[in-house]
């Protein structure tokens, strides 16, 4: 009997895809998966132009775009899906992943409000008006599109500090799991990708401009699986899944990607782990998920 294959290469053969924060980190690295997966055209949607644009290029022009979008922006991002239907016919995927990561150590009771509204600007306001536009983008074109948010394990934890983040991971879930309820009628499936801890350039800047490696190191003894460390590639094939037809019956999932780290957090937490020396600086050192 021949062997069944259970690697298709093709699994977004001609979709159309957009993908938010994709000039840098686990965007860029879907964005990349997506490519070699046989997307028709991906558009990379960021505020970072240069780094963007570098990224389009070298994935190559043929199939991917970027495009400059400030997701806080409603109207940027309106303009954004429209782009992607005029030039690209339809919209299938949206992978909205774009968001910021604060260093802030504020507990409730010294939060800055300010601060907080700068993040919710992107990580709630954002993340709903690209769920928003993409949604009405594939309503209108009669698509049975997938959308993929990126949360975060901090979405089902309480934080000892990074109050404002916590929150707006939790937000993200509540518009997941709404936005799935009131898109199956359309046949969109609307999913939440949550990561724990990995080196990406917002990680190592969270710790103060440290190595990639030195991130690994802080947050690998927290997860229970061992003998391999959480990478962005392994969130991009999580989305993967979540985007492709492989997923067809799964929506309104946080599907968690953090090696066993919500299992054994709170264990790790009553236990005295030692964590790297750049981290001395900061409050709370024994609660560093994102
Ligand atoms: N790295 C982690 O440990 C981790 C863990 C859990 C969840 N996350 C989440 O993953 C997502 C991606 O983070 P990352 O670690 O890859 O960070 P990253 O900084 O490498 O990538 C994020 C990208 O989003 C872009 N961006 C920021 N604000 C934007 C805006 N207003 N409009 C458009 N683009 C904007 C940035 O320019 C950047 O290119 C975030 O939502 C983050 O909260 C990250």
């Amino acid at each position: 009997m021949a062997e069944l294959s259970i690697c298709n290469s093709n699994k977004l053969e001609g979709k159309v895809a957009i993908i938010t924060g994709g000039a840098s980190g686990i965007g860029e690295c879907t964005a990349r998966l997506f490519a070699d997966q046989g997307v028709r055209m991906i558009v990379i949607a960021d505020i970072q132009d240069e780094l963007g644009q570098q990224v389009a290029n070298s994935i190559g022009l043929q199939r991917c775009s970027y495009v400059h979008c400030d997701v806080a922006d409603e109207d940027q991002v309106k303009a954004l899906v429209e782009s992607t239907v005029r030039d690209h016919g339809r919209l299938d995927i949206m992978f909205s992943n774009a968001g910021i990561i604060t260093g802030s150590d504020q507990t409730v009771i010294d939060l800055d409000l300010s601060a907080f509204d700068r993040l919710f600007a992107v990580n709630v306001r954002g993340m709903a008006a690209c769920v928003k536009q993409a949604a009405r983008a594939m309503v209108e074109g009669g698509v049975r599109g997938s959308i993929v948010c990126t949360g975060s394990v901090a979405a089902s934890q309480g934080g000892k500090r990074r109050t404002d983040y916590h929150m707006s991971k939790h937000a993200v879930l509540g518009l997941v799991r709404s936005a799935s309820v009131q898109l199956g009628v359309h046949g969109i499936r609307v999913n939440c990708v949550s990561p724990y801890g990995l080196a990406t350039p917002a990680t190592c800047q969270l710790y103060g401009g440290v190595s990639m490696e030195d991130v690994e190191k802080l947050y690998e003894p927290q997860t229970s699986l061992k003998g391999s460390v959480l990478r962005a590639r392994h969130v991009a094939d999580a989305v993967l899944f979540l985007a492709c037809s492989e997923s067809a019956m799964v929506t309104g999932h946080d599907l968690v990607v953090d090696g066993g780290y919500l299992l054994t957090s709170n264990h790790l937490q009553v236990t005295n782990i030692q964590l790297p020396s750049f981290t001395q600086n900061l409050s709370c050192k024994e609660n560093s998920s994102v």
